[in-house]
């Protein structure tokens, strides 16, 4: 299904790519964009919350990590560390910071993003990881029709990801997360990383179209100004995408290609 919310100030879907005149560049998200993989990670972050809820449970009640709707709100498209804050918050627990090379036995915010990393790389190990056919016939398109196109995306893990897919020389810029920690990029909903990926292109924010899954990240497109955000839903939010700030919401990038499927 599309949703497409009121922007009567957005200029008409005119191109074969379903996006706005005057768009010269993509910046895509990859985790639930690009790649299957948003799913793996909202399993990766339900068994190591779950594993520290329950231990604090003698405490207080164990109430489990909602890996559809916390996961959603709290932690999807922000950084590793964000989420652990922002989700813990949530419950109202404060732990400390630590460090990078926390062991993931260290209950820091550190440790337990680390944990969280050791319980998803197992599981891509395990599961391996594919690109979405309709995402990649999407980017094909948009290089053949002569845009420049970037992955955006909070993950360090983000280059074996592309790579593990087999789509890494689709994009001429990479922003994620290690570039975000190496030149102090403040994570998304703030706007850094889109606009730091616009800047590696050559492209002012006007002419770029995001595409997101993550209300953090439809968040941080709107911030940063950009020509047209397009919201992805894979799990039934293309509402709240659109409340967020996505100019379109489509199920797939498929959907944007072919003028049959362009509406205004
Ligand atoms: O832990 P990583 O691989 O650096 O990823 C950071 C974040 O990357 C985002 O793309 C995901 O939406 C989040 O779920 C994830 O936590």
């Amino acid at each position: 299904m599309r949703t497409t919310p009121d922007r009567s100030h957005m200029t008409t879907s005119t191109t074969p790519l379903g996006l706005p005149t005057g768009i010269r560049a993509c910046l895509f998200d990859m985790d639930g964009v690009l790649t299957q993989t948003a799913i793996v990670h909202a399993a990766a972050w339900k068994e190591m919350f779950d594993e520290y809820l329950s231990r604090r449970a003698g405490s207080e009640p164990f109430v489990p990590f909602d890996a559809l709707h916390e996961y959603d709100v709290y932690v999807d498209g922000k950084s590793r560390a964000d989420g652990v804050r922002s989700f813990l918050a949530s419950r109202g627990i404060h732990l400390p910071e630590g460090s990078l090379d926390d062991p993931p036995s260290a209950e820091t915010i550190h440790g337990l993003g680390n944990r969280k990393n050791e319980i998803l790389l197992g599981l891509i190990r395990t599961r391996g990881v594919e690109a979405y056919e309709g995402s990649v016939r999407y980017v094909r398109a948009a290089r053949a029709a002569g845009l420049r196109t970037a992955v955006v995306s909070a993950s360090t893990n983000c280059h074996d990801v592309l790579v593990g897919a087999g789509i890494d020389a689709l994009f001429d810029v990479r922003i994620d997360g290690l570039v975000a920690i190496r030149e102090n990029l403040r994570g998304k909903p703030e706007p850094d990383s889109y606009l730091a990926g616009a800047r590696a292109l050559g492209v002012e924010a006007a002419e770029g179209a995001v595409f997101e899954d993550a209300l953090a990240g439809v968040e941080a497109g709107r911030a940063g100004k950009f020509g047209y955000v397009v919201g992805v839903d894979r799990v039934g939010q293309a509402a709240e995408l659109a409340k967020h700030g996505a100019d379109i919401v489509v199920a797939d990038l498929g959907e944007l290609l072919g003028a049959a499927s362009v509406r205004s």
